[in-house]
């Protein structure tokens, strides 16, 4: 099966409805008019075992419908890990995980939902619009919605294109476009502008918050902290726990920093000194970052 088609293909094995952690992060109820009611996806206490290890630690988000949301961290704080349970394709997952009002990986959210992995698959030996006009026949989506994605994506000229003799960035692009058929509700990109050129990137952050303006929320992995002031709201990952969650003036203005990566920095700062031997606090990190000058 491509990636890219909105296609979540198994439930997470392990969820637990009505986990005794179940809590809102407090400070997205202040800021955001996200509830669990109006939010695309809720996730409660959510905790994902991978090989030996724990990766994600008791994770709670609210990301609120229509918003365009950055999931940032480091390279292995779990972000990746995050984005399978959302779509119900990892393993190892306990705690609840609703999307769009439904269990993480149903069926019934297939269509609703496009996701994008870090690593293009497509079939390299038909052009980029027969790859295209296939996953908009899985998803059920009109033919003509090919050229609207083509369009999107700025790929038109390389419909006829053999998608094996695609860039690197064109084949990302390929997954994206592929993301977009249909109508989905709830877009998942894994870091989906890795390897394109500034004014590439630029553009397709133009194209996301144009979904978000148009009611699709939009989830997006990123590792560069120069994007996260492109979002609407931004989840800072590090080491299996949400550090915080806001928007990115209030981040700024919650650290006094001057950009994002400072922010995050001084978050990481703040919570190593919480976590220090022989500190008077030891509250869930979610709430120490939030005590971060
Ligand atoms: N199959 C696996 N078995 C064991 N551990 C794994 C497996 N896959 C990932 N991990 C570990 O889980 C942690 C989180 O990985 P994940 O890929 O979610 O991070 P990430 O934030 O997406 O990283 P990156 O930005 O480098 O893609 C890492 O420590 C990683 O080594």
């Amino acid at each position: 099966m491509g990636i890219g088609c909105g296609v979540a293909v198994r439930k997470p094995r392990a969820i637990v409805r009505n986990h005794p952690e179940r809590r809102i992060l407090h400070h997205m109820t202040n800021t955001s008019p996200g509830t669990a009611e109006t939010a695309t996806i809720d996730i409660r206490g959510l905790r994902v075992k991978r090989g030996h290890s724990e990766v994600l630690h008791g994770v709670d988000v609210l990301v609120p419908r229509g918003r365009l949301v950055g999931l940032l961290g480091p390279s292995g704080s779990g972000k990746t890990t995050l984005m399978r349970s959302i779509m119900g394709v990892q393993l190892g997952v306990t705690g609840t995980i609703d999307v769009l009002g439904l269990p993480a990986g149903s069926a019934a959210l297939r269509r609703r939902v496009g996701y994008v992995t870090q690593s293009p698959s497509q079939y390299d030996d038909i052009t980029v619009r027969q790859n295209l006009a296939y996953f908009a026949s899985v998803v059920g989506a009109p033919r003509g919605d090919v050229d609207r994605v083509l369009d999107a994506v700025e790929l038109r000229p390389q419909a006829r294109q053999l998608t094996g003799s695609l860039s690197g960035g064109q084949r990302s692009r390929v997954s994206l476009a592929a993301a977009l058929l249909g109508a989905p509700e709830l877009l998942v990109l894994d870091e989906p502008t890795v390897g394109l050129d500034p004014v590439l990137r630029v553009q397709l952050w133009g194209l996301f918050h144009t979904l978000a303006r148009d009611g699709v929320t939009v989830l997006v992995s990123s590792h560069v902290m120069d994007e996260a002031t492109r979002c609407d709201r931004l989840l800072l990952l590090r080491e299996g726990e949400v550090l915080t969650d806001d928007t990115p003036d209030g981040l700024l203005a919650a650290t006094g920093a001057e950009d994002a990566e400072e922010a995050f920095l001084k978050l990481i700062a703040a919570a190593d000194e919480q976590q220090a031997p022989g500190h008077a606090s030891h509250g869930h990190p979610q709430h120490r970052a939030k005590e971060a000058p």
